[in-house]
């Protein structure tokens, strides 16, 4: 495909997904229905689209739209934003977007003089919140929201070490070098859509996970033989992760069972036990219980632009009581003496800080031990993590 025809299908895209489509939903029925894209088409395709969303408010803005923009225009401010000539590639050959109209060609006032929302692709009412945590790191760390993210792997110590990994990623290609901010961490340099098919990948010598993700597992009070329950699961990051650290007697959880359909797979790889159970099958007592809780996302919009669009007032009231609801029902679970570990992918303080003083008030057979903030500045995604402690005597 020519580089213009890339703009036509990523302008049809974004207009399924500006009427509120999954983007990854119709970036996979679009190349289904467009045989003859090739991998790199659409790779570049698909980072159209998520370069798109994740800075709608700017492109909107450049691409002379308003609130509600369409792709086409955003994609004629996604050309402006890169300073390319967009008569270079809106134009009358095959497949090329449509050449701009009169009114498409008016140039919109520089970026600079936009509100600060638009400037930094921040729905305005999610600013206070930010402001609230970052103070005045706020503008830098949107500012690394609005662009796409590293990727980053995480080395399984029970396989290789930093150097072994990235000697086999070498092998496939790949280049990865340390990360300051945990040391199973490797960021990706060089070729990262190779990672899946590597070696290394599928050895289970290294798994795909943010640093921050991996830097927050470092607080945890680990020892061997522990039982360990990991209550929101998913498809098993977080119990993965710990397992590789230590002999423990791991079990994921999820309430939707079925997202954890990769757990399995991706511990054989990585040669690691993990248990899965249902609700009705988990014991009385853990000695650690992880609730990596659903949130709003807000420190990794980077990496998921769609939910920085989707989340409402309403929605963020929903997703704090049912992180409590969660934190309540594991509670009990915890053995006298043992600890609690809460987590989100979050910066607001509705959702780590205030969150965790609620529980401490509700429960005070619980203790707070320790608070660890990952902003996006130290390099990877914004997460946040407390670990309680259960009273021996209660
Ligand atoms: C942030 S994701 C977990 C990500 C995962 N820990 C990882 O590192 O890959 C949150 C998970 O919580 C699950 N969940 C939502 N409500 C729950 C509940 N009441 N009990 C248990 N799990 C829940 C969701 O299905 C979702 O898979």
């Amino acid at each position: 495909m020519t580089p213009a025809a890339r703009l036509s299908a990523a302008i049809e895209i974004l207009d399924d997904v500006l009427v509120g489509e999954n983007a990854e939903r119709v970036l996979t029925t679009w190349a289904r229905g467009h045989r003859y894209a090739g991998s790199k088409d659409r790779a570049a395709i698909r980072d159209l689209v998520f370069d798109a969303i994740r800075c709608m408010r700017s492109y909107a803005w450049l691409g002379g739209a308003g609130e509600r923009p369409s792709g086409r225009q955003l994609i004629l401010g996604a050309l402006r934003a890169a300073g390319t000539d967009p008569d270079t590639l809106f134009c009358t050959d095959r497949f090329a977007p449509r050449p701009l109209h009169e009114g498409e060609r008016a140039l919109p006032a520089p970026l600079s003089s936009a509100p600060r929302g638009v400037r930094l692709d921040c729905p305005d009412w999610l600013l206070p919140l930010y402001d609230a945590t970052l103070g005045a790191d706020a503008d830098a760390a949107l500012e690394l929201l609005r662009h796409r993210s590293e990727v980053f792997l995480r080395v399984n110590p029970r396989k290789a070490t930093l150097d072994t990994a990235r000697e086999a990623l070498h092998k496939d290609d790949i280049d990865a070098v340390p990360h300051p901010l945990c040391d199973t961490a490797l960021k990706v340099t060089r070729n990262a859509r190779a990672v899946a098919r590597s070696q290394a990948y599928l050895t289970g010598l290294v798994e795909i996970q943010d640093v921050g993700s991996q830097a927050i597992l470092d607080v945890l009070p680990l020892e061997p033989g522990q039982s360990v329950l990991d209550y929101c699961a998913g498809g098993g990051g977080k119990a993965l992760a710990i397992g590789a650290r230590m002999d423990v007697k791991l079990t994921a959880h999820d309430i939707d069972p079925a997202r954890m359909q990769d757990i399995a797979p991706r511990a054989s790889r990585a040669g690691i036990d993990i248990a899965l159970a249902r609700t009705s099958e988990l014991a009385k007592a853990y000695d650690l219980i992880l609730c990596d809780v659903p949130c709003s996302g807000s420190g990794a919009f980077s990496r998921s632009p769609q939910g920085k669009w989707a989340l409402t007032e309403n929605r963020l009231s929903h997703l704090v009581q049912i992180q409590a609801d969660i934190l309540d029902e594991v509670a009990p679970r915890v053995r006298p003496g043992g600890h609690l570990a809460y987590a989100t992918c979050s910066l607001f303080k509705v959702e780590n800080d205030d969150q965790v003083a609620k529980f401490a008030a509700r429960h005070p057979e619980f203790s707070l031990r320790m608070s660890r903030h990952v902003s996006p500045l130290e390099g990877g995604d914004g997460f946040f993590i407390a670990v309680f402690q259960r009273a021996v005597v209660l």
